[in-house]
């Protein structure tokens, strides 16, 4: 596992200003923009399949294929990567490599940190090496990965077109079935138009008032039960049983009462998902995740059946656009009441992709500044593609895009490392809207490098629901609690959908506060913004 210096990790940052009490709002404290012009310009020379394997034979003096050119891309297939040369061979030799795209020499100490599952971190230090955009062999798999802006956006924009979601959607069909999240084509577009009007501004209101501020309430009535006996507190499983609890009443107005007692849900979603993350490399082996899925189906299963009973006794329908059912507001009444035809496997998988990437990520959100947090999104081409700054895809070709890198990069952002929470002036009583208003450019240059939840057809149905949440349990933590660093803990950082850090304690303290007028103003007027946060690049979703 990687330890983080405690200088140098981005939450410490976060924390001397979010965990003394400081008012601070970490969803508008993203860098400034400096450039978006991405790919590194000028393409590297071109170089053959052939020579790169060459290259990385160089080492075994009884190779016959020593005495080659050399290639200042590095090797195709690095020295450490016995698996990726065994299918390169296989593969294709004597190919030529015309991508312009140069490849990463990944050596096996450099990927020590994958098998913490802290992929992220070798990519961001190959960009530094290689630049925005370079291929990676990662076992028997080969990716280019993109770290730029411009790339990033015309790949996630040309989804359906030229790129579907391919290996992600390979690895994780185990656990998705056919839900929206994964499906590909007109099962995707008609599951997705379903499902997302169940999540309008009415819904979210209710929701807000209803599981939001109450979910958070409920966990500060812990935090203050260990204030007072001085426990040093886990902050990260609290709010995964906090978000655990609120995507259980948001999307089934069931409570699983995580905060109370062990939910088996909680352990079964991450198991689910390192197996995901295990199968996309295939590095290394996998969890034995059947019982973990069999934990969240029959789940999922047990709450469809019981609401069915409800909304078939009391024969509800939806007449109106924003239609909220004032006794159960839920994504899945409102589904049911929708009366769409579906199978009940698919509506299973929709909701179970619901619960999975609602529960898993907006978790996340509190403990990391929205932009630290994101890890990679994956493409595969379905058709030939020239990327900008001229670099060629074939057909089949799998892109890993690093939103970790994009938002860390000191290409795209000054002082990129950095979590500066004076970037947004909190005495400004508007602060997002006179961005808006004074920042045109300043907010075309946001959206094309601020991705936390993606970008195009495929982004994240539910970023306008986590960021409320996110901003919503801050304020009322805010609003009744301290939290101070437990001193000298070994920080590390682990993946599930996003990234995570592991067992880091705070002591609480209770304190007697008023809520900042600012994050008041804040509240009742970012909701119409927040789309900022996801930009759809034109595409119609
Ligand atoms: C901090 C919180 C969250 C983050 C960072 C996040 C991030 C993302 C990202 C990056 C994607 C797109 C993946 C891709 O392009 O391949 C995505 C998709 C998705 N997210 Fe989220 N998400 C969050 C919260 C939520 C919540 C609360 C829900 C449910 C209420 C949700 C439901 C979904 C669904 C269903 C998809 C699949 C959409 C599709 O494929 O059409 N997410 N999310």
């Amino acid at each position: 596992m990687h330890n983080i210096r405690l200088d140098k990790c981005p939450k410490a940052l976060f924390g001397s200003h979010f965990f003394h009490g400081t008012l601070t709002l970490p969803l508008s404290n993203f860098p400034k923009p400096i450039s978006t012009t991405s790919p590194r310009p000028p393409p590297p020379p071109p170089h053959t399949l052939l020579l790169s394997i060459k290259s990385s034979l160089n080492k075994d003096p009884n190779n016959k294929l020593n005495n080659n050119n050399n290639n200042n891309n590095g090797s195709w297939v690095s020295p450490d990567w016995l698996t990726s040369l065994t299918r390169s061979l296989a593969s294709g030799i004597g190919a030529e490599d015309n991508s312009g795209i140069p490849i990463a020499n990944a050596k096996l100490d450099d990927v020590s940190d994958l098998l913490g599952g802290a992929l992220f971190l070798p990519l961001f230090k190959w960009m530094n090496e290689y630049g925005p955009i370079y291929r990676l062999a990662a076992g028997p798999r080969d990716f280019v990965v993109v770290s730029a802006p411009a790339i990033a956006k015309h790949v996630l924009r040309s989804y359906g077109v030229k790129y579907g979601k391919g290996l992600v959607s390979e690895v994780s069909e185990f656990l998705f079935g056919s839900g929206f999240a994964i499906a590909e084509g007109s099962l995707w577009t008609a599951r997705r138009r379903a499902v997302v009007p169940s999540l309008h501004k009415k819904y979210l209101s209710v929701i807000v008032d209803r599981v939001f501020c109450k979910c958070a309430e409920r966990l500060v009535e812990k935090l203050k039960l260990d204030a007072e006996d001085g426990v040093a507190v886990n902050m990260e499983a609290k709010f995964s049983q906090l978000t655990l609890d609120v995507i259980g009443l948001s999307v089934f107005n069931y409570n699983f009462d995580s905060l109370t007692a062990d939910s088996p849900v909680i352990e079964a979603v991450y198991t689910a998902l390192k197996e995901a993350e295990a199968r996309s490399t295939d590095l290394l082996p996998y969890w034995k995740a059947e019982k973990a899925v069999e934990v969240i189906r029959k789940t999922v299963e047990e709450l469809i059946s019981k609401c069915k009973e409800i909304v078939e006794a009391e024969g509800e329908r939806i007449n109106e656009e924003e239609y909220v059912n004032e006794r159960d507001p839920s994504i899945l009444r409102f589904l049911l009441a929708s009366r769409e035809e579906v199978s009940s496997t698919q509506l299973r998988d929709d909701l179970l992709s619901m619960l999975v990437a609602g529960h898993e990520t907006t978790g996340s959100v509190l403990t990391w500044t929205i932009y630290l947090l994101s890890k990679v999104l994956l493409r595969r081409a379905q058709v030939p593609d020239v990327l900008p700054g001229n670099y060629k895809v074939n057909a089949g070709q799998d892109i890993m895009i690093s939103v970790y890198n994009i938002h860390r990069s000191s290409q795209v952002w000054e002082r990129a490392d950095e979590f500066v929470p004076e970037r947004f002036n909190l005495d400004d009583q508007y602060p997002m809207r006179r961005t808006l208003i004074s920042g045109v450019l300043f907010l075309w240059l946001l959206l094309k490098v601020f991705i936390p939840f993606s970008g195009g057809p495929r982004k994240c149905v539910g970023d306008q629901f986590a960021l409320l949440e996110a901003i919503v349990a801050l304020a009322v933590f805010l609003q009744h609690m301290n939290f101070e660093l437990v001193p000298d803990q070994n920080i590390s950082m682990t993946t599930g959908a996003t990234i995570h850090t592991t067992n880091v304690k705070f002591y609480p303290a209770h304190i007697h506060a008023n809520l900042n007028a600012a994050l008041h103003a804040y509240l009742s007027n970012n909701m119409k913004h927040f789309s900022l946060f996801s930009p759809n690049f034109g595409n119609r979703c």
